[in-house]
């Protein structure tokens, strides 16, 4: 199968600032080249709705076609990884995010805090999921995405648009 670009984007001010060593994003990474994506090194990014819609607008300028989030989807005041994925997305696929919010029970009940979207952006073919901060929603969230990943981008770029 051929591989398909991909991207991880760690938002979290603490990793943007040095404070914390991203730890969730490489594990992203290494889960999407497994799987055979071609994936660079994630990119960190401050936390906010410009931030996030910024560096999502970004990827897909480059032509990504798998674009993994991981952080700021919670509801401190800072968590606007939604809201920026809400600006780019152009149509939502919700049962990504609320499978992610169903498995997660299995790390913490605390899973169902988590507001993260999921959804393509048309007509570029990327679809974008939102994933919690934690390495291990990453490590348990991540094989999810992959289970329809490739699915949905086929979908995009090969379906009846008639
Ligand atoms: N990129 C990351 N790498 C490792 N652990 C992370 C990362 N982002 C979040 N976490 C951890 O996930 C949990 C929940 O994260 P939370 O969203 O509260 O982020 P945070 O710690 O407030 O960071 P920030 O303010 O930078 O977004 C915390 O235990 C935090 O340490
Ligand atoms: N699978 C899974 N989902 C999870 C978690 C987790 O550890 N595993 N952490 C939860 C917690 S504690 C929070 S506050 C929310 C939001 O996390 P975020 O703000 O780092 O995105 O995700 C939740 N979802």
């Amino acid at each position: 199968m051929t591989s398909l670009p991909a991207c991880v984007i760690t938002v979290s001010d603490r990793s943007f600032s040095g404070e914390r060593e991203d730890r969730g994003g490489p594990i992203a990474v290494g889960l999407l080249r497994e799987a055979g994506w071609h994936c660079p090194d994630a990119e960190v990014i401050a936390d906010g709705e410009t931030s996030v819609a910024d560096a999502l607008r970004r990827a897909v300028a480059r032509g990504v076609r798998l674009i993994v989030t991981t952080g700021g989807t919670g509801v401190g005041p800072r968590d606007e990884t939604p809201e920026g994925t809400r600006r780019v997305i152009t149509r939502e696929v919700p049962g990504i995010a609320e499978e992610l919010r169903r498995s997660g029970l299995s790390d913490t009940p605390l899973s169902v805090l988590s507001r993260g979207l999921a959804g393509v952006v048309d007509p570029a073919g990327t679809l974008v999921v939102n994933l919690p901060g934690s390495t291990r929603a990453v490590a348990s969230g991540v094989p999810v995405v992959l289970t329809v990943a490739r699915h949905v981008v086929d979908q995009v770029e090969g379906g009846d648009h008639s």
